[in-house]
């Protein structure tokens, strides 16, 4: 049994990513794990803090929480590598009694990789097909770095997406190596595969995309022909054909993501795609992924938007600290990593003016996001080399498991 399946089977069910029902907003909750009573707690402020703690801290084997440092251990973990088991299902009894999936007979479930170049518009699509925004958008490429985990449902079907970074023939860092990884393991689940392409550029052979899935057996493959609105009708029809006639998919649809054409048509295809069988997870959970995570992804992609060149593609985010505070905002503590001291500096700016840009942009969407005000504290520092150190890309979660709490 994977950890997935033992945190949802023991965690009450509001701690997962809602849609709510009335609201057309979206609540967050982040799964709050019990940890081992008898663990060792340490009590250490950062000032005096011993280099080897620091050390520890950083590689993830230890976490600072409000009760001090304390050793990190599995159970602090959200593992996203596996695909749950369908008959173990997600599901408690009162989940599996509301959803009620017994008297369907019909009801069909199933996970769907969506491959794809960077660029192509793969996130786009994905936000489109789920409603909301869960991954990030930029005018630059591979923006994504991790497989986002999307679910849709309705009462006849659970459509399980994963977006995913895109396919790159060279891999400069560690980095990149671990994002194709990634790539991998959301295809090797699927039940069928959705391949994007930019119809504005001129066609291209997608075998690159396939072997990088490395899917394994034949799976339903649909081919979107996305940005369809770039190019001319006549065009299209041209391009369309070229891809039935080159590549070795069942079907060819042309889309614009962007402005919702054509969606309604990849959502039919996959639906006769999926096998029939029970929901793994409750209709009104958009993702799995805890409120952390996107809070990180909004300030990667304000990052994008505000800094050129080299820098975006230098930085990680990550979230150190999140207290909900019922009487007063939230308080976030964000660091960003970057390689090199002249990133920090163009990162924080003449008089820190940079900085501060970026921290009230990524705090206006995190309030849109989370539906409530947050403090948002932003700090920059230097890892040297992080995009190749392998004990760091692990702890920042591109291993296939992010921290939960
Ligand atoms: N005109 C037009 N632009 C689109 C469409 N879909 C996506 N885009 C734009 O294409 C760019 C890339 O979109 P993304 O969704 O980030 O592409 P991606 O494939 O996820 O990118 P990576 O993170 O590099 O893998 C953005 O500027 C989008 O606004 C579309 O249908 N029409």
């Amino acid at each position: 049994m994977d950890l997935t399946l033992q945190i949802s089977a023991t965690l009450p069910r509001d701690n997962l990513l809602h849609f709510p029902s009335k609201l057309n907003l979206t609540k967050l909750l982040y799964p709050r794990f019990t940890r081992n009573p008898f663990q060792e707690i340490s009590f250490q402020s950062s000032r005096n803090r011993e280099p080897v703690l620091e050390e520890q801290l950083s590689k993830g084997e230890y976490v600072e929480e409000e009760e001090g440092i304390i050793p990190c251990d599995d159970d602090s973990y959200l593992s996203l590598n596996e695909k749950p088991d369908r008959n173990l299902a997600l599901l408690d009894d009162y989940e599996m009694e509301e959803l009620d999936f017994a008297v369907d007979p019909n009801h069909r479930s199933g996970y769907v990789a969506v491959l794809g170049k960077p660029n192509v518009g793969k996130s786009t699509l994905s936000n489109q097909m789920v409603g909301q925004k869960l991954s990030i958008v930029t005018d630059k490429p591979q923006t994504t770095r991790h497989r986002i985990l999307g679910i849709i449902s309705s009462e006849e079907y659970q459509m399980i997406l994963y977006d995913t970074p895109g396919v790159i023939e060279k891999k400069m860092h560690q980095l990149d190596t671990v994002m194709m990884k990634n790539v991998r393991s959301a295809a090797v689940n699927a039940d069928c595969v959705v391949i994007v392409v930019d119809a504005s550029k001129m066609p291209q052979k997608i075998d690159e995309v396939l072997e990088e899935g490395n899917l394994k057996e034949k799976v339903p493959t649909l081919l979107v022909l996305n940005k369809k609105d770039l190019i001319k009708p006549g065009e299209i029809a041209k391009r369309l054909e070229w891809y039935e006639k080159f590549t070795d998919v069942d079907e060819v649809i042309p889309v614009s993501a962007k402005f919702g054409h054509g969606v309604e048509d990849i959502k039919n295809w996959i639906l006769t795609k999926l096998p029939i069988g029970p929901a793994y997870y409750p209709k009104d959970i958009a993702s799995e992924h805890p409120e952390r995570f996107f809070v990180a992804e909004i300030v990667r992609e304000k990052i994008f938007i505000q800094y050129r060149n080299e820098v975006p593609y230098a930085c990680q985010v990550n979230v150190v600290n999140y207290k909900t505070r019922p009487t007063s905002k939230d308080f976030i503590q964000v660091e960003i990593v970057v390689e090199k001291n002249t990133q920090k500096i163009i990162l924080i700016g003449k008089e820190g003016k940079a900085l501060k840009l970026l921290a009230t942009a990524a705090r206006l969407d995190i309030e849109d996001f989370l539906q409530k005000k947050v403090f948002l504290e932003v700090e920059v520092k230097v890892k040297d080399n992080w995009r190749q150190d392998e004990g760091l890309l692990k702890h920042y979660g591109y291993g296939g498991q992010i921290r939960a709490l």
